[in-house]
């Protein structure tokens, strides 16, 4: 049987990072198992070309970026131009960054206080460990909407953070575990409006070339199975042997894996509860952003959910015009999920989603010039963004989640630490802390881990 010091199964960002950071500090023989037929993960697969974003304070990211000679670029946003809403029935207002502008002013003072709260709340969270944050018992057994209700009874308010929850988490509010939207919400909460861009593909392209392994593409690993001597990987294609093992693939896709040993009742347990929220992105490119001359910042909420929501990504020359949408695909029994037999047709979502942007619009809006969609769903693995944590996941799963079992090491953006849990950051750094383990297992330092 073939043997390799470390095989990495996964080679999205997480382990392609992983792999390059063993290679780098002298860790040779080091092969990364990849399912799919090109490497990246949901990078490529649940992310389009040039989409994804970056804040300022997510330096490792951009470090890397650097060193591999990816462009980042500052998103255009001119806060002279207005944002939309469209409700169910077609109507259309303006909005202040989807605050409808007739919002009363006591709802945004309301809603600055419960911001205030939430700060400091949040400023009270272990990002490492959120479970081990000295409320987190208690924080963990209410949903993000039993606390906002238990907060506030300004309705026309509630219902308006809990949208714009929705569409960061992924999930409605009442699916969400307050713990988890404060780890989510990090020390900044609101911290958001200035974001970088950079290519994902290009990314995990350059990741992939120069990660310093043999990165075998087509090869799903079924089982693993370990004892003192060492670990053996095995899938359609074949086995091989190895010392250590780094698992970077999240924790949805690993409950498809045989393993034995059987992973302790715990581990096994959360990754079979693992929440899932995928989302469909779609980008829409036009011959020019042809809403700005209508005075339109192309940042649209639509309340039927197909998409939620629109932004403009346009390249900063403003030579195409590009919108980026997101439809949630958690159902239309909530506010912004989509029917699920749109979800299921995408013929039937192009057709929807461009009748909503011809509505918000205009009729130049009817005519693209190219439209593309992600894959959510369906698929072999997980292209879930976040995973916003149910009440009590975090507290009883949290401990498990980076916790290597024998020679298994787990990387994945789901193990790393908030607010940049399910980020590319995120993979970036849990992949550089699973070299780490490994190197130190093998007495090799790899700096510069989280
Ligand atoms: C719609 C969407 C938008 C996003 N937008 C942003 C954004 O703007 N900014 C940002 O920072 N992040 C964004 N993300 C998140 C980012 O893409 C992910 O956090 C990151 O790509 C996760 O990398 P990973 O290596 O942890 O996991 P993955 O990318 O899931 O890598 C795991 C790899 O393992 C493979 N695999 C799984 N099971 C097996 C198996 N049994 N055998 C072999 N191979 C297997 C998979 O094919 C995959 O390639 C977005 C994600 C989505 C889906």
């Amino acid at each position: 049987m073939e043997h390799a010091r470390v095989v990495v199964v996964g080679g999205g960002v997480s382990g392609l990072v992983a792999a390059r950071a063993l290679h780098a500090h002298g860790v040779h023989g080091v092969v990364v198992l990849e399912g799919a037929d090109r490497p990246g993960g949901r990078a490529t697969e649940g992310l389009l070309p040039g989409s994804a974003f970056v804040r300022e304070h997510e330096r490792g990211l951009l470090e890397l970026a650097d060193e591999l000679g990816v462009p980042v670029d500052p998103l255009a946003h001119d806060p002279t131009l207005n944002d939309l809403r469209v409700d169910e029935e077609g109507g259309i207002e303006l909005s202040d960054d989807n605050l409808p502008l007739d919002l009363s002013w006591w709802s945004r003072i309301r809603g600055g206080r419960l911001l205030d709260r939430l700060t400091r709340l949040a400023a009270g969270i272990d990002p490492t460990a959120p479970w081990l944050s000295p409320r987190a018992e208690e924080l963990d057994s209410q949903t993000a909407r039993s606390w906002l209700r238990a907060h506030s009874s300004d309705c026309a308010l509630l219902d308006l953070i809990e949208e714009h929850l929705t569409t960061e988490a992924g999930l409605p509010a009442d699916r969400i575990s307050m713990l988890w939207l404060l780890a989510h919400l990090g020390p900044r909460p609101g911290d958001g409006k200035d974001l970088l861009r950079l290519d994902p593909v290009l990314l995990t392209d350059r990741l992939s070339a120069g990660a310093g392994a043999a990165v075998r593409t087509g090869h799903h690993v079924g089982r693993v199975d370990q004892d003192h001597t060492g670990v053996r990987v095995h899938g359609p294609w074949g086995s091989i042997a190895a010392d250590h093992l780094i698992m970077a693939i999240s924790p949805a896709d690993a409950r498809h894996i045989e393993f034995t040993p059987s992973l302790p009742s715990s581990r096994w347990r959360m990754q079979q509860q693992w929440p899932q929220a995928e989302i469909i992105q779609t980008e829409v490119v036009y011959w020019r952003p042809f809403w700005r001359n209508f005075g339109l910042s192309g940042q649209v909420h639509f309340d039927d959910g197909i998409p939620a929501w629109t932004m403009d990504n346009s390249p900063g020359d403003s030579s195409q015009g590009r919108l980026l949408a997101h439809t949630y695909t958690f159902g239309e029994a909530d506010p912004l999920g989509a029917d699920q037999e749109v979800i299921d047709e995408p013929a039937r979502h192009r057709g929807l989603l461009l009748d909503n942007l011809v509505l918000a619009l205009g009729p130049l809006a009817a005519q693209p010039l190219s439209y593309s969609c992600s894959k959510a769903g369906g698929g072999r693995y997980s292209r879930a963004y976040r995973c916003p944590a149910p009440p009590g996941f975090l507290t009883e799963y949290g401990p498990l989640l980076r916790r290597p079992v024998g020679r298994i090491h787990w990387a994945s953006t789901e193990t790393a630490p908030f607010p940049e849990n399910g980020n590319l950051s995120g993979a970036l750094s849990s992949g550089l802390r699973a070299a780490t383990e490994v190197a130190a297992a093998g007495a090799v330092r790899c700096p510069g881990a989280a």
